[in-house]
């Protein structure tokens, strides 16, 4: 089996304040997952807001440099990819796609027009037909055309389609990895089913691995093959995904489920259930511990006393 990431116990620790008033945050602490590249899957990173889902997205990525540990991308450490055309090879395989399309695309510019220097870009293309085509397969794959695209302006596309064609975007280079962080809850609540649907056609019908990083257990449930679960920058579960969301047991973990069924959670990526519950999760938080392997193939962090 190869490899096509590897996270290897990797940290990030922002620093921040004068000389009188430094203060940091260990925004991800010893994070480890590694991802094959035979079996594309769909792996889900899943914390309510602040527990360090973007930072290790944005490490993934190469976009933020790693405090600690090292993260490899078929074979070969991000860190160690310094020329240009390394750095260049690497963004064409590992494509981002973020929260919100409108941001992703200039305002003042056709979306055919950013489609096409993406694929000048990475493809290097030069004949029109060429970049045409290459747009065109892009579009088909997310349910557009280059049709139906051509000379329309960010603000013509719902934020659905616009997300659509950011995600054609991605695929421009034909990447084996993408990582999309919290790709729908900028989109309608009517047209995020069909988002998540095409991320999961990306992984069944062309082989796309997705880093797809959510507070939303109901889509994680319904499209992971594996997810982690962070708590305060720290993996605290991590495994199958049905075998996690249906029995999950670390204590934040189970306070992440609960909190599904309130309503006053939905969208905001906050816990606000059992104060109990978060006592406890917050409580194991304080204390040093470490992931342990259960017989279902889990692992689940375990506090030194409690092992
Ligand atoms: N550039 C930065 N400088 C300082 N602190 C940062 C920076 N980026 C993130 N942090 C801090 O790191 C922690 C993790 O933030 P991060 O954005 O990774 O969390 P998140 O789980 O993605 O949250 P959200 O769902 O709100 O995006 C937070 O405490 C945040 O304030």
């Amino acid at each position: 089996m190869t490899t096509l990431l590897d996270v290897r116990n990797v940290s990030k620790r922002f620093t921040m304040g004068g000389l009188l008033s430094r203060r940091s945050v260990e925004a991800v602490q010893d994070a480890s997952l590694s991802l094959s590249s035979e079996r594309p899957e769909i792996f889900t990173i899943i914390g309510e807001s602040g527990s360090g889902k973007t930072t290790l997205a944005r490490m993934i990525l190469g976009l933020e440099r790693p405090s600690g540990g090292e993260i490899s991308f078929r074979g070969k450490m991000v860190s160690q990819r310094v020329s240009r055309q390394e750095r260049l090879e690497f963004m064409a395989n590992v494509q981002p796609v973020f929260q919100n399309p409108f941001e992703a695309f200039n305002p003042l510019k056709e979306i055919d027009r950013y489609l096409e220097s993406t694929a000048k870009r990475f493809l290097k293309l030069h004949r029109q037909d060429d970049i045409d085509g290459a747009m065109d397969g892009a579009l088909q794959k997310v349910g557009l055309s280059l049709a139906e695209v051509k000379g329309r302006y960010p603000h013509e596309m719902s934020g659905g389609q616009l997300q659509r064609a950011a995600i054609a975007r991605a695929l421009i280079p034909n990447p084996p990895l993408l990582v999309a962080d919290e790709p729908v809850s900028m989109v309608d609540a009517s047209l995020r089913m069909s988002i998540v649907n095409l991320l999961r056609s990306l992984r069944d019908d062309f082989g796309v691995s997705v880093v797809y990083i959510t507070h939303d257990l109901a889509t994680a449930y319904y499209i992971s093959n594996r997810l982690i679960i962070m708590q305060r920058g720290r993996i605290v579960e991590m495994g199958d995904a049905r075998t996690v969301l249906d029995n999950p047991e670390h204590p934040y973990s189970r306070l992440l489920k609960a909190s599904v069924l309130s309503t006053e959670d939905a969208g905001a990526g906050k816990l606000m259930t059992d104060p109990g519950m978060a006592a406890l999760a917050s409580e194991r938080m304080e204390r040093p511990g470490s992931l342990q392997s259960r017989p279902d193939g889990r692992l689940v962090r375990v506090c030194e006393e409690a092992r």
